[in-house]
């Protein structure tokens, strides 16, 4: 499988300041890497940053092998990065089938191929986003990022305000359209043990720094890793074998 998306040693955060400091993601197509770690780890500012929306502070950051880490967020979103951000963005006066029309690129998903995916929405299209509920306006965000032909898609806290079972309900659709298409995705999500479900890889970032990463297959089977990355904040880095 092809590399879409490579970091290395990738500074992130604000007014020059890093707040992430040195991560490394190699995002291959059809992988889903799980962004983890406790609140202010640094997970939204890596998203933002693999968008374009926040400079890169230092090292390396390649979409297709072409180094980005100049790169404005519309090249970015020609290069098919695209952001679901954690407030959705929705256009909440318009109707759910406006806002799947406005964003759709030449090649993105139709709309129809996107009520495949989220048969729900298919009675609510001439609802005003707004007037959504949680579970369907997170269905329309991320439908209105398939319309825009994702080749990397970033998730920013898919279950914000959403009850778990909502959460189990579309963490596999978007498993499903990594395979389907190809796109590779990363997920920033609290639900741990919900998104390891459905994960290739992941990554926890505590203090803006990895302190694990490794298959998911691997850190299921030996759940105490996660466990201690999450408790031991400060300690070593650490790798799992491939
Ligand atoms: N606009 C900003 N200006 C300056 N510092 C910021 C800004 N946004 C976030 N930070 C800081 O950057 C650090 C990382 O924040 P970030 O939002 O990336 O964490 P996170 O892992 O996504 O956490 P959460 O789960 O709470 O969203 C935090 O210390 C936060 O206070």
């Amino acid at each position: 499988m092809s590399v879409l998306l490579q970091t290395r040693g990738l500074n992130a955060g604000y007014d020059r300041v890093p707040v992430v400091r040195g991560f490394e993601l190699t995002l291959r197509e059809g992988e889903v890497v799980a962004l983890l770690g406790p609140n202010g780890a640094g997970k939204t500012t890596v998203l933002l940053t693999l968008a374009g929306l926040l400079p890169a502070l230092g090292g390396e950051v390649a979409v297709h092998g072409q180094d980005v880490h100049r790169a404005s967020p519309r090249a970015l979103s020609r290069l098919g990065v695209v952001l679901v951000p954690d407030d959705r963005s929705l256009f909440t006066t318009l109707t759910s089938r406006e806002n799947l029309q406005l964003g759709r690129v030449k090649g993105g998903l139709s709309v129809d191929e996107v009520l495949d995916y989220f048969p729900a929405l298919r009675k609510r299209l001439d609802v005003r986003a707004g007037m959504l509920s949680g579970g369907e306006q997170q269905m329309l965000a991320i439908g209105r990022a398939l319309v825009q032909r994702p080749r990397i898609l970033l998730i920013d806290e898919l279950s914000m305000g959403l009850a778990p079972v909502i959460v189990q309900e579309l963490l596999p659709v978007v498993r499903a359209v990594a395979t389907d298409t190809s796109a590779a995705v990363v997920l920033v999500e609290q639900h741990v043990h919900l998104v390891m479900g459905i994960a290739d890889h992941a990554i926890v970032l505590a203090h803006g720094e990895e302190v694990l990463s490794g298959p998911a297959a691997e850190l299921r089977a030996n759940p105490e890793l996660l466990e201690r990355a999450y408790l031991s904040e400060r300690h070593a880095p650490r790798e799992v074998a491939a």
